[in-house]
C-alpha cells in the first residue's frame, strides 16, 4: 500500500527535548492514534549552509531500513520549504549521558555497565553486517528506552545536549581513536575502539583520555594513555584492554566481545 504522508498539522507538539545542531527535538503525538513520537526539526538552511544534504539523506535512507531492539526507529519523514521533519521513536528514560549524571556515583555498577554494553555490542553487529560504521556512540547519542532499554539514537550530525559540558565544535573528541585523530581513513574497528571507550567511562565516570584541552586529549589518545581506577574488575579492565588498542586490527572483535568473561558473568 502506499507510504501515507505525514504533514505538521497531523501532530500535537510537546517539550522540547533536546536542542540540535541542525535543530531542535520536540515530544509529539500523532493526532487520530495519540502514538507518541520524538520530532526531529532540520532547517534547510542550515542544512544547506553546511552542505551536509547528501549526509541527510543517506543517514535518513540507512536509519528508515533499519529495525534492531537497540536502535532507535526513524518511522517515517517528511518536510515543508523551510523544514525537514523526522518522525522518531520517543525513548522515555532520556540520554545515557543524563542517566549517568544522575548516578550518585556518577557511575553505572558493573551489572548495569555490562547490560548497556551488550545491547550495543548486538546493535553494532546488526549495522556491521550491512557495512555501517562509526555511529558515533558516546553516552549523548544513546538513549534509554521503556525499562531502560537502551538505543543508538544518533544520525551521524552531532547533537548539543542542553547540558553537556564537553562539547566541542563537532561534539567531544574523547571518542575518536587515533586513526581519526591522525586523520587516517577510518574502517568499522573505529565502533570497537569507541566500545572501549564508553565500557571505560560507564564504569569510572568520566572518559579515559579526558583532559584540560584537545591536544593532551589527542596526546592521550595516541598513546593509549589511560589508568584503570582499582574498583574496576579484572574481567573489565581485560575486555577494554583488548579494546583500546592502537591498531585497528588488533582490537577485539564484536562477537568475541559478545561472549567475553565480563559480559557474561553480569549479564543473565
Ligand atoms: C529522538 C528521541 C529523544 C527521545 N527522548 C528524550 N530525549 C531527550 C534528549 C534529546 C536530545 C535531542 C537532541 C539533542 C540533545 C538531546 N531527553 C529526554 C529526557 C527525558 N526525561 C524523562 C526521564 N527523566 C529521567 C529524564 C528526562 C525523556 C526522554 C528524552 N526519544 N527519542
Amino acid at each position: 500500500k502506499p507510504k501515507k504522508t505525514w504533514e505538521l498539522n497531523n501532530f500535537d507538539i510537546g517539550r522540547l527535548l533536546g536542542r540540535g545542531k541542525f535543530g531542535n527535538v520536540y515530544l509529539a503525538r500523532e493526532k487520530e492514534s495519540q502514538f507518541v513520537v520524538a520530532l526531529k526539526v532540520l532547517f534547510k538552511r542550515q542544512i544547506g549552509e553546511s552542505n551536509v544534504e547528501h549526509q541527510v539523506r543517506r543517514e535518513i535512507e540507512i536509519q528508515s531500513h533499519l529495525r534492531h531492539p537497540h536502535i532507535l526507529r526513524l518511522y517515517a519523514y517528511f518536510h515543508d520549504d523551510v523544514r525537514i521533519y523526522l518522525i522518531l521513536e520517543y525513548a522515555p528514560q532520556g540520554t545515557l549521558f543524563n542517566a549517568l549524571q544522575a548516578q550518585p556515583m556518577k557511575r553505572f555498577d558493573e551489572r548495569q555497565s555490562a547490560t548497556y554494553i551488550q545491547a550495543l555490542c548486538s546493535a553494532l553487529l546488526y549495522l556491521h553486517e550491512r557495512d555501517i560504521i562509526h555511529r558515533d556512540i558516546k553516552p549523548e547519542n544513546l538513549l534509554l528506552g521503556h525499562k531502560g532499554v537502551l538505543k543508538i539514537a544518533d544520525f551521524g550530525w552531532s547533537v548539543h545536549e542542553p547540558n553537556s559540558m564537553r562539547m566541542t565544535l563537532c561534539g567531544t573528541v574523547d571518542y575518536l581513536p587515533p586513526e581519526m585523530v591522525q586523520g587516517k581513513p577510518h574502517t568499522k574497528n573505529v565502533d570497537l575502539w569507541s566500545l572501549g571507550v564508553l565500557c571505560f567511562e560507564l564504569l569510572v565516570g568520566h572518559a579515559p583520555f579526558y583532559s584540560k584541552n584537545y591536544d593532551e586529549t589527542y596526546k592521550k589518545i595516541l598513546k593509549v594513555d589511560y589508568k584503570l581506577p582499582e574498583h574496576i574488575s579484572k574481567a573489565a579492565s581485560h575486555l577494554i584492554s583488548k579494546l583500546l588498542v592502537l591498531n585497528p586490527q588488533h582490537r577485539l572483535p564484536l562477537d568475541q566481545v559478545m561472549v567475553h568473561p565480563w559480559i557474561l558473568a553480569h549479564t543473565q
